[in-house]
């Protein structure tokens, strides 16, 4: 039987969990989704090399860790897995974790770092939690397999001192730990890699602008392959709006939302503390406070159902269109490429249109065919570019799409870059 990596992934809206062959790269034998927790119906999708299935589930999952826990058990009865390898032969398991505080590259967890970790999960709870809670059962339930956390904010740890502090007093950042971090890093890395390959550039000559566009969106500047800069920021709330996430707001919103925003909410837990105000601006805000859909395929149509959902729609554009100028002008104008990822990103041509539509000033012009045909099947990226096939190609910034893999990232970071 070979060695097995697994690789989880619990998104905000999503738990997916990839098994590999351990092979440098390591080659994908089963991979498992769960998507719609925070808006039924769930759905499961599941593939291997040799099949392909979704359905929807009978029973609803109500967090990450039960989605976990159901992935597990359906791949570990799933015909195709039990032939190639069971969960003895997994060497070790690849943990995303949104807030790495401090933490520059992944590490191995031990009880010291497990506890660290418990240390910051205040700074993003509605993520951190779930995630440990997830390493938490696989320490219990397979005491001899190795738990590996990477860490989104780790790609941002480049970050200039004069991008990564807020305006506040400094003795009061610097105890609270209060800074910007960005998440999505995960995505960026493998994204500046496939990209970089793409281009036939080493990844340290190449500058992006990238979008990472899912339930969670966020947008990042890479400079000669390190990040300058990102919209989210102490807690993956800033920036973009999301799928249940309102994105940047004056701060002073809070104050005036309602008189209950600063006490502690109903789903505060002995474990998990958070604010009305927190829960509102993650988990009620958004498309789903605009319209009443996390589903961005129902928002980004020609003809939306309600004028809301319209809105949705325009308020993403003109939020992304803010921080390509913005991060436009911090490269200098001299940008490679303008990179679509994400779900959205990745599958949404009405969305990639009119945002490049709107920066078509920095350069950028899109393929109209291209751009409705999307990602290529078994390609991470795809060029969008006009004129793909004429001299000047070189001369334009690329218009791309890289469907980006996280679980990959980790598994590949694991493999080329830990001692396991
Ligand atoms: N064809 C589509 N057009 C627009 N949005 C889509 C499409 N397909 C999926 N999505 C959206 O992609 C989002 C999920 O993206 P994903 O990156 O997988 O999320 P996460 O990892 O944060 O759970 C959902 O909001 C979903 O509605
Ligand atoms: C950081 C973040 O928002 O992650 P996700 O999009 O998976 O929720
Ligand atoms: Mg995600």
């Amino acid at each position: 039987m070979p060695r097995i990596i697994l690789s989880v992934n619990a998104g905000s809206s999503s738990v997916k969990a990839t098994f590999y062959k351990l092979e440098n790269p390591p080659v994908a034998v089963l991979d498992a989704q769960v998507s719609g927790i925070t808006s039924p119906p769930q759905t499961l999708k599941y593939s291997t090399a040799t099949s392909k299935k979704k359905e929807q589930l009978k029973e609803s999952l109500g967090t990450p860790p039960d989605a976990f826990k159901y992935l597990l058990r359906r791949c570990l009865t799933d015909s195709d897995l039990a032939q190639l390898a069971g969960m003895d032969d997994v060497v070790f398991i690849c943990h995303r974790i949104v807030h790495g505080g401090d933490y520059t590259q992944a590490i191995e967890i031990n009880d010291e770092t497990y506890h660290n970790l418990k240390k910051i999960e205040d700074l993003a709870p509605l993520h951190n939690f779930p995630a440990l809670e997830i390493i938490r059962k696989c320490r219990q339930e397979l005491p001899n397999v190795k738990n590996i956390a990477h860490f989104d904010s780790a790609f941002h740890h480049t970050l200039p001192k004069h991008v990564r502090t807020y305006a506040i007093d400094q003795e009061v950042a610097t105890r609270n730990k209060l800074r910007k971090y960005g998440f999505h890093g995960i995505s960026y890395a493998f994204i500046l890699r496939s990209v970089a390959e793409f281009l036939g550039k080493p990844q340290q000559d190449t500058n992006l602008i990238v979008m990472h566009i899912g339930s969670g969106a966020s947008v990042c500047a890479i400079k000669a392959g390190k990040s300058i800069d990102t919209s989210m920021g102490l807690t993956p709330l800033a920036g973009l709006p999301g799928a249940t996430r309102s994105g940047d707001v004056d701060p002073s919103l809070v104050f005036h939302y309602t008189s209950e925003a600063s006490s502690l909410s109903p789903a505060s837990t002995k474990e998990m503390h958070i604010s009305t105000a927190e829960e509102i601006l993650n988990k009620k805000s958004g498309w789903k406070g605009l319209t009443g859909t996390t589903d961005f395929s129902q928002i980004a149509v020609d003809n939306p159902p309600t004028e809301n959902h319209r809105l949705a729609f325009d308020i993403l554009v003109d939020r992304i269109c803010g921080f390509v100028g913005n991060y436009f002008v911090k490269l200098r104008g001299r940008v490679d490429a303008l990179v679509f990822a994400g779900g959205i990103g990745e599958k949404s041509a009405l969305l990639r249109q009119a945002v490049t539509q709107e920066c078509s000033s920095l350069g950028f012009d899109l393929d109209a065919q291209r751009n409705s045909h999307g990602a290529e099947d078994d390609k991470p990226v795809t060029d969008l570019t006009r004129d793909y096939s004429s001299d000047k190609k070189e001369a334009k910034p690329r218009v791309l799409i890289c469907q980006t893999d996280e679980q990959f990232q980790m598994a590949y970071h694991s493999v080329n870059h830990m001692k396991i």
